[in-house]
Order: C-alpha cells, then sequence, then structure tokens
C-alpha cells in the first residue's frame, strides 16, 4: 500500500472508531465507494453510526473539496419535503415568499445524504426515482430543468424488504440507492469496538483516559452490555462520566448512575433519594472510615463539609448536564424537582452558573 493509502486508512480510522471485524469491512466497503460515484445506502439500527459513515464516504471521495448536505426524509412533513429537496420559485405556492434553492443543488458537486429514505412518502420516492434517472430537477413552480451532479447516500434504519413487500418502498428505487451497500451491524454485535469507542468519545469531550476512568470491572459491565441505542447511547454515557466523575475511578456500582432512570422509578422520600453515585463516592472513601479513620480525624478531615461540597458539585454537573433544566437535573440525581430547587437556594447555585461554565464540576 502506498504512502497516501496509509494515511487514508489511518485517518478513517481515526474518523470511523472500531478494531471489530465488522468495523474493518465498512471501512473498506467506504474506501471502494469513495472511488467511485455510485449511489451508497448506509443500513443498522439507531445510533450505530450512520450519519459517520456517509460522511466518511464524502470525506474521502473526489467531492471533499465541496458540500455535504443532509436531508433528514423522515423530519420533514410532506408538503415541505418536495420544496427542501428541489426548491421553488417566489409564489408557487401559498406561503412561497421567495424563491428558494433545494437540497439537490445545494449539493452540487458533493454529496447529498438521504437520511431515513426509508420515511419518504410513496409519491415523492417517484419523484426522486426520476431525479436519479435523468440527473435534472425542476424547482417548483419552474418549467426550466437544472442538471445536477450529486453523489446520493442514503441511510435507513428500517428493513426495506418489509416495506418493499408491504408496497411502502419502491423496489425499483430501493435497487437505484443501493448500488453499493454497506450495513452497520448493532454495537452489541461487536462489543471489540465499545473500549475504542470509549476512549475516542473521552477524548472528543476534553478528557483522555485517565480523565475518564472506568475500573476493570465497570469496564467489563460496559463490554457485557447491550446498548441498544447503540454508539449514540455510549457516547452520552461517557458524555455523563465526564462531568459526574471526572478524574475518578468509576466502579461497576457507579455506573447504573450514569444511565438515565425514568422519572417513575424516582424514590418517593429524600432518604433513599441520595444519588447512587454518593454511595459510590461513600465507598470510594471507605479506607478512611477504616483502619485510617484516627488519621483521618487527626487531620482535621471534616466530613459534613466534604460532603456539601461534594453535593455542591453533583448539583452542578447534574444541571450542567441538563442543559440548565433543573426538573431533568433533578432527575438525573434522584431527587424531587423541589428538593433540588431547595438544595441549590442552600448552595447558592443559579441556573446559569451550569450554562456559563465549560467545567460545571
Ligand atoms: N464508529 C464510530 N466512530 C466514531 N464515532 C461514532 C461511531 N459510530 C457512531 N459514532 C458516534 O455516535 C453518534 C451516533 O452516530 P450517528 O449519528 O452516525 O448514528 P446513526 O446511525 O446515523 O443514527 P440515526 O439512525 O439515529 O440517525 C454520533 O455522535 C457519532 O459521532
Amino acid at each position: 500500500m502506498g504512502n497516501i493509502g496509509k494515511i487514508m486508512n489511518e485517518d478513517l480510522a481515526r474518523m470511523l472508531v472500531g478494531e471489530s471485524a465488522a468495523m474493518a469491512e465498512v471501512r473498506s466497503l467506504i474506501r471502494y465507494a469513495a472511488a467511485t460515484q455510485i449511489p451508497v445506502m448506509i443500513t443498522g439500527p439507531s445510533g450505530c453510526g450512520k450519519e459517520v459513515v456517509a460522511k466518511a464516504l464524502h470525506k474521502f471521495s473526489v467531492r471533499s473539496r465541496e458540500k455535504f448536505v443532509a436531508v433528514n426524509c423522515g423530519a420533514i412533513p410532506r408538503d415541505l419535503l418536495e420544496s427542501e429537496l428541489f426548491g421553488h420559485e417566489k409564489g408557487s405556492f401559498t406561503g412561497a415568499i421567495a424563491q428558494r434553492t433545494g437540497r439537490f443543488e445545494d449539493a452540487s458537486n458533493g454529496s447529498l445524504f438521504l437520511d431515513e429514505i426509508g420515511d419518504m412518502p410513496f409519491d415523492m420516492q417517484v419523484k426522486l426515482l426520476r431525479v436519479l434517472e435523468e440527473k435534472q430537477i425542476e424547482r417548483i413552480g419552474s418549467t426550466k430543468t437544472i442538471n445536477i451532479d450529486t453523489r446520493i447516500i442514503s441511510a435507513t434504519h428500517q428493513n426495506l424488504d418489509t416495506a418493499i413487500t408491504e408496497k411502502r418502498f419502491r423496489e425499483d428505487l430501493f435497487y437505484r440507492l443501493s448500488v453499493s451497500p454497506i450495513d452497520i451491524p448493532a454495537l452489541k454485535f461487536r462489543r471489540e469496538d465499545i473500549k475504542p469507542l470509549i476512549a475516542h468519545f473521552s477524548r472528543e469531550v476534553g478528557m483522555d483516559c485517565e480523565g475518564i476512568n472506568f475500573a476493570p470491572d465497570a469496564m467489563l459491565a460496559l463490554e457485557d452490555y447491550d446498548w441498544p441505542g447503540n454508539a449514540r447511547e455510549l457516547r452520552n454515557i461517557v458524555e455523563r462520566a465526564a462531568l459526574l466523575f471526572p478524574g475518578m475511578m468509576i466502579s461497576s456500582t457507579q455506573i447504573s448512575s450514569l444511565f438515565r432512570r425514568r422519572a417513575s422509578t424516582a424514590p418517593s422520600n429524600e432518604a433513599d433519594a441520595l444519588p447512587s453515585s454518593f454511595a459510590g463516592n461513600r465507598s470510594l472513601k471507605r479506607p478512611a472510615y477504616g483502619q485510617n479513620a484516627s488519621k483521618v480525624v487527626s487531620d482535621g478531615f471534616d466530613l459534613k463539609q466534604h460532603l456539601m461540597e461534594e453535593e455542591r458539585r453533583y448539583l452542578l454537573s447534574a444541571l450542567k448536564m441538563a442543559e440548565g433544566v433543573v426538573a431533568e437535573a433533578a432527575h438525573l440525581v434522584s431527587l424531587r424537582r423541589t428538593t433540588f430547587v431547595e438544595k441549590m437556594k442552600r448552595h447558592k447555585i443559579k441556573r446559569r452558573m451550569a450554562l456559563e461554565h465549560g467545567d460545571a464540576a
């Protein structure tokens, strides 16, 4: 392999992290497809990295200097999707107060990423197929045809075979879009990727492996978990770990506090409502109350003061994680909203403090 090929491989592995055979295969499919203009369809469950793959494909293709334009076909109402994709002329429909170029034109010479393609309404699928075949579009309300040169990358978490059988997705469009398919397995089928992804997400939140430090038993628990939300869920957990346990050794019991609990499981009285992370913290300090207790006391250790400081830190971290939404922050540390507010007052914490400071802890 030449030097350029080697550098490309390293860059790609830095962008699309994973040591599993499945991820190596995905990277090799990207390298192959990047050298061509053929349409690529990326499939896999939600949060598994489809958009990262699409961006990597664009980045390593000859189109990388042009735009990568993403459209979520499932998030745009049917009536607006056509205009979003193809643009419109002023006055072509009620509300078209100005001319607008569509995403196909925006992605001219670049790549157009049609995310959640399985959600595209059936009649829009016909229009899309025609555009792909003719390589031309017309803005709504215009008869002028515009040539388009755009690489189409699509993605879906749906099983399109079923959608085709149920006549929700056109078979001809499917074959047109998935000339080169790339399938990303769920994270639970490539557990070797969990550790490198943790290191990658840690770096992304500005911490190295020392900053977010999972104890061996905690790491085993993370590698054992099924990750229904895939890499996105793992990323959220790493972000919470950075906020709640910066610089600490995170034990397997503390991990449970990183997973968001539902409101219905919130404890009903405050005594039970101590955040599990507090319990974990006590266990971290436990040696101080055993053999070394007298040393701690003679060192002037002030337990009350220590716990107050810890409490303040957790309140701020939770508030930061919840982006200043008090109810959400309270939920994160298993406190009632009213209790959380009282504690905020006691610690003189204002919502904006969590929003202003990068490191709330
Ligand atoms: N292999 C990977 N390497 C680096 N980051 C990854 C990888 N896989 C996923 N991620 C990260 O995980 C998160 C979710 O990934 P992404 O948005 O690409 O998933 P998706 O499959 O497109 O999800 P959805 O189906 O919900 O749109 C993103 O923050 C992304 O950067």
